[in-house]
């Protein structure tokens, strides 16, 4: 593993600042400083070979040697801890101990069988031990009958300590890069299954207003600049997310979302920024969050608005200091993300109910975008129904659907509140019940009320004492949908879709209003 070329007798001597600053401050890989290890300790110690052991399940493997007596034999040597107890010892107390002939009379030489070293040479072993880790251990040894110096024994000591540090960070740097890779490989798939890979209807749009934003959206692409997405639920936000990420020059990196009312809150800061193994019931491995995940790409945080406030304040430092310390580990990490933020609250009222912190909104709030309801552009509705016909047809196999012009005046008097998600849920359930390729004004279920309206709360009947709130409406109307589809939220005639909402918007809903995933209600999945 190292080349033995040169082996030191040159006198100890202090090494320079440089030489440990080096080691302690730069990014070598593991295997780098197995390499360049040793070379440091001929700048300390005088040695006919020094040996770098590591730790292999009770064993010692000698992974790289240097010095005269450096050979293949003492390179391929491996030492059964059993066998010699002082260097266990040495490992064990993380003390290194200089040894004498009488140390070795009972145990034997640790290169005995491979070197022919006379007795009572001089010899030293030093554990290399950072924190909970003991990588295994360094030795040096004289064919000079005398014993280490006690200064020598302790300066080596402590270089062994700044090798295993060094040892220690390069092996999480590792680990941390792996995850990053894997959940690279992970998001890229999951981006690629899930779609939404063109824009839609957004620069070719008949709405000045649309096509103003999609103009504005183009320039701040080319950004890093934190961009914050407002509008009503369905209106195209995360959409138009990924297509200021494709506009961009992190296009090839990957782009991963976030949304932060689908996860519960006490999981939200493992899948911001990941844990390490340990760190909470359940955390049985390392695990990069979405933080790492996004490195050199984009990270959108959808529902921004229920992110917890103290997590807020995490948040607003990875974005100022680009670092942040996954859960359970002091190790700062460093990532290259772009932010991109959506929500359909007004952040404005949430900071004056002090649900939001207003040093967040502003990081976030550089560049808003506004999307339009569909209600406000409805002069896309020809345009939006032939893409979304067009991209349906993966799920419903249907080819050539239309919308003739009488369909489209009898969706263009609608109000859309659920916006293009309602109008892609409508058009997908008409292709489905529509016997052939044209989609008249009857093909149209739509509801001839707004969805919350709810029939039993008459106005008329109210008095001032029993005005009921809007969230006990709410609550009322989402429980009657439940009843209606057997508790089904997810997938065609679920819950979620009658009601115009995503199932997790639908799902913080009904955790908001304290509706428990009730026994008597069947919830399936997505399928
Ligand atoms: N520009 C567009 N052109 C065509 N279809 C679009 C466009 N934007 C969004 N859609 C469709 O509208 C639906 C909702 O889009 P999206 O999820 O981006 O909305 P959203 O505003 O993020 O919703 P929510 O607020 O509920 O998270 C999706 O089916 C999407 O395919």
């Amino acid at each position: 593993m190292v080349d033995d070329s040169k082996g030191s007798t040159s006198l100890e001597r202090v090494p320079e600042d440089k030489d440990l600053l080096e080691l302690a401050s730069a990014e070598p890989s593991v295997s780098e400083l197995l390499r360049r290890g040793l070379d440091w300790v001929t700048r300390i110690a005088r040695f006919d070979l020094a040996t770098l052991f590591l730790l292999r399940d009770a064993r010692l493997v000698a992974v790289a040697a240097r010095g005269p007596l450096a050979n293949a034999q003492v390179r391929g040597h491996v030492l059964e801890l059993a066998r010699f107890p002082q260097v266990r010892q040495a490992l064990e107390t993380r003390r290194a101990r200089a040894f004498t002939e009488e140390d070795h009379t009972g145990e034997g030489d640790p290169f005995d069988g491979v070197l022919d070293l006379p007795p009572g040479h001089s010899c030293m072993v030093v554990p290399l031990c950072s924190g909970e880790r003991c990588y295994g251990v360094l030795t040096l040894d004289r064919v000079e009958c005398e014993t280490y110096a006690p200064s020598v024994v302790e300066l080596v000591e402590v270089y062994g300590q700044i090798l295993a540090t060094a040892l220690q960070n390069a092996e999480q740097r590792a680990t941390f890069e792996r995850m990053h890779r894997q959940d690279r490989e992970h998001a890229k798939l999951l981006e690629s299954e899930l779609g939404g890979d063109s824009e839609g209807i957004l620069e070719t749009s008949l709405s000045p207003v649309m096509r103003d934003l999609a103009r504005r959206a183009r320039q701040v692409a080319e950004t890093d600049t934190p961009v914050l997405l407002l509008g009503e639920t369905g209106t195209g936000k995360e959409r138009l997310a990924r297509a200021i990420h494709r506009w961009s020059a992190r296009a090839d990196q990957p782009f991963v979302t976030l949304n932060c009312a689908a996860i519960p809150a006490g999981l939200l800061e493992s899948e911001l920024f990941g844990h390490v193994k340990g760190s909470f019931t359940g955390a049985i491995k390392d695990r990069a969050g979405r933080f790492q995940m996004a490195h050199r790409g984009t990270l959108l945080l959808d529902e921004i608005g229920e992110l917890p406030v103290d997590l807020q304040a995490k948040l607003l430092r990875a974005l100022q200091e680009k670092t942040f310390e996954p859960v359970g580990s002091d190790r700062v990490v460093r990532a290259d993300v772009r932010i991109l933020a959506a929500t359909h609250v007004d952040l404005q009222q949430a900071i004056a109910q002090r649900r939001f912190r207003e040093d967040l909104y502003y990081r976030l709030s550089v560049f808003p975008l506004r999307l339009p309801p569909l209600r406000e552009r409805r002069e896309d509705l020809a345009q939006l129904c032939a893409f979304l016909l067009a991209e349906q047809v993966r799920r419903t196999g249907r080819r050539g659907m239309r919308v003739t012009p009488e369909g489209l005046a009898r969706l263009a008097a609608y109000d859309w509140p659920g916006n293009l998600r309602e109008l892609a849920n409508v058009l997908e359930r008409a292709t489905i019940l529509s016997p052939g390729l044209e989609l008249g004004p009857h093909a149209f279920e739509l509801p001839t009320r707004a969805p919350m309206e709810v029939p039993e709360v008459r106005p008329a009947a109210m008095t001032l004492e029993d005005v009921p709130t809007l969230a006990k409406v709410q609550r009322e109307h989402i429980l009657r949908v439940l009843s209606l589809t057997k508790g089904r939220i997810y997938g065609p005639g679920g819950a979620a879709e009658l009601l115009g909402l995503k199932p997790s918007t639908l799902q913080s809903r009904m955790k908001k209003l304290g509706i428990a995933r009730q026994d008597q209600f069947v919830i399936e999945g997505p399928r």
